[in-house]
């Protein structure tokens, strides 16, 4: 070899040790969960009533007893807000149907989905029991406001994280993005060795909000469905055992598009705010393709039955989840999480699996199950959004080894 062989030689010898200890061993973790939901709560029952009155439409009669229908086939018992009776009053332009109303809509929510992502993430810091400082990246997602410097930029200022945090912010991607982000976590998490990412994913339907209207009933389908609120988790490989408590790994994560149903979702930025259209027929779009996205992200695991599973579905609607579960014969117990948190917060967009995640393991604590899975070993979260994307999530549970009292559930 001669001696410029010999120094290119050596070069990717330097190179792939510089890889190899970039890399991360393990498998990405998550190894704590916050949520938080602001104050205002309504009952879906009242939910009518109240929507009728503070936009201004009592007299629409028979679009009332619509809505009404409408609210109560969710299965949603209350839904929390950051929209409050008042500043409606203050603000008439969001309670017409199609006003201009986009600049008072990103002045509330530019600083109020940031906060109410902190809320979450506090929680899950101290849950994780390890300083901030060793938080090295960090993922915001939202669908509600829009900004530069972004929601991840306000953050990381009022959490006081690092400077040198990486930050990546995802806007405008819908309920799919709770687990993008969770695939996002699990690729930084494996490739940064000692890297320690905080999600957070913060939503509000103020994005939304609008009067009725008789020729737009999805709009109104929109308006009986979403709730506001913010889950934050941490993700990291190669835990450090004598401080970290593993919760779930994430042992695989893909995202697919279903073809042909590009109009079935369409969220649009207008100056009346974000419009919300949606086809009827999402759910049987979605449960007709379910199986083979399954099949495709379990099937090297060797896994079939799909009742051997646990479950973390987004419920987009009550509908979605009876078209799923009827689809793959799962077993009534098996969506038992997601409807849960369908019933106590309505539709969070990107926070929803994470609520779902938390719930599962709260309840698999409360319940003495041995893993945090429901005492199953490996399971499966969707996210379903426009596209109509679905991500795909492979997770294995963790033995259960926190005491119930420990565990921070933050949301109200
Ligand atoms: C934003 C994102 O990125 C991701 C998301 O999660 S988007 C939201 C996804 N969610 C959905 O797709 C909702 C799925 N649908 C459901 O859960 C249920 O249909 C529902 C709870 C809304 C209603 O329950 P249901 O059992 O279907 O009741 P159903 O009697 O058929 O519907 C009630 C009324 O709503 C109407 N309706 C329901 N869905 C509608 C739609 N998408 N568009 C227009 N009208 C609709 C029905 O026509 C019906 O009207 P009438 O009472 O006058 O007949």
């Amino acid at each position: 070899m001669n001696s410029k062989s010999m120094t290119l030689f050596q070069k990717l010898v330097d190179v792939e040790t510089i890889r190899e200890t970039q890399r991360a061993q393990g498998l990405a973790t998550i190894l704590a969960i916050g949520t938080a939901t602001p104050f205002n709560c309504v009952n879906q029952a009242d939910y009518a009533d109240y929507y009728f009155r503070v936009t201004n439409c009592e007299h629409m009669i028979n679009l009332k007893e619509k809505f009404k229908r409408i609210c109560d086939k969710t299965m949603i018992k209350k839904r929390f807000m950051i929209l409050s009776e008042e500043f409606l009053k203050e603000n008439p332009n969001m309670c017409e149907y199609m006003s201009p109303s986009l600049n008072t809509r990103q002045d509330l929510l530019i600083t109020a989905v940031p906060k109410l992502g902190e809320e979450a993430a506090i929680k899950a810091i101290k849950e994780w029991g390890v300083s901030r400082s060793k938080i090295t990246h960090l993922i915001f997602c939202t669908t509600s406001g829009i900004d530069m410097p972004g929601a991840d930029l306000q953050l990381t200022k009022l959490l006081g994280l690092s400077p040198l945090v990486n930050r990546l912010m995802i806007y405008q991607q819908g309920c799919s993005a709770g687990g993008t982000a969770l695939r996002l976590a699990k690729d930084i998490a494996e490739n940064n060795k000692g890297s320690r990412v905080l999600v957070v994913c913060s939503d509000s339907m103020a994005s939304i909000f609008c009067g009725p209207n008789e020729n737009h009933i999805d709009s109104l389908v929109g308006q009986a469905l979403f709730g506001d609120g913010a889950a934050a988790i941490i993700v990291g490989s190669d835990l450090d055992l004598s401080t970290e408590h593993p919760l779930f790994e994430i042992v695989a994560a893909n995202q697919t598009i279903i073809p042909d149903t590009e109009m079935a979702m369409n969220l649009h930025l207008r100056e009346e705010g974000l419009t919300f259209h949606l086809h009827k027929d999402v759910p049987k779009m979605i449960s007709e393709n379910i199986e083979s996205v399954l099949k495709r992200a379990v099937s090297p695991l060797g896994l079939s039955d799909w009742n051997s599973l646990f479950w973390i579905v987004h419920p987009g609607g009550r509908a979605i989840l009876d078209n799923v579960e009827l689809k793959l014969k799962l077993d009534k117990v098996k969506l038992r999480a997601s409807r849960h948190v369908l019933s106590e917060y309505g539709n969070l967009t990107s926070a929803c699996v994470l609520f779902i995640i938390n719930e599962m393991r709260n309840k698999s604590v409360e319940d003495g199950k041995s893993t945090t899975g429901e005492g199953l070993d490996w399971g499966v979260l969707f996210g379903f959004g426009p596209g109509l994307t679905i991500e795909t999530v492979v997770l294995r549970s963790q033995p259960v080894t926190i005491p119930v009292a420990t565990i921070t559930n933050g949301a109200k």
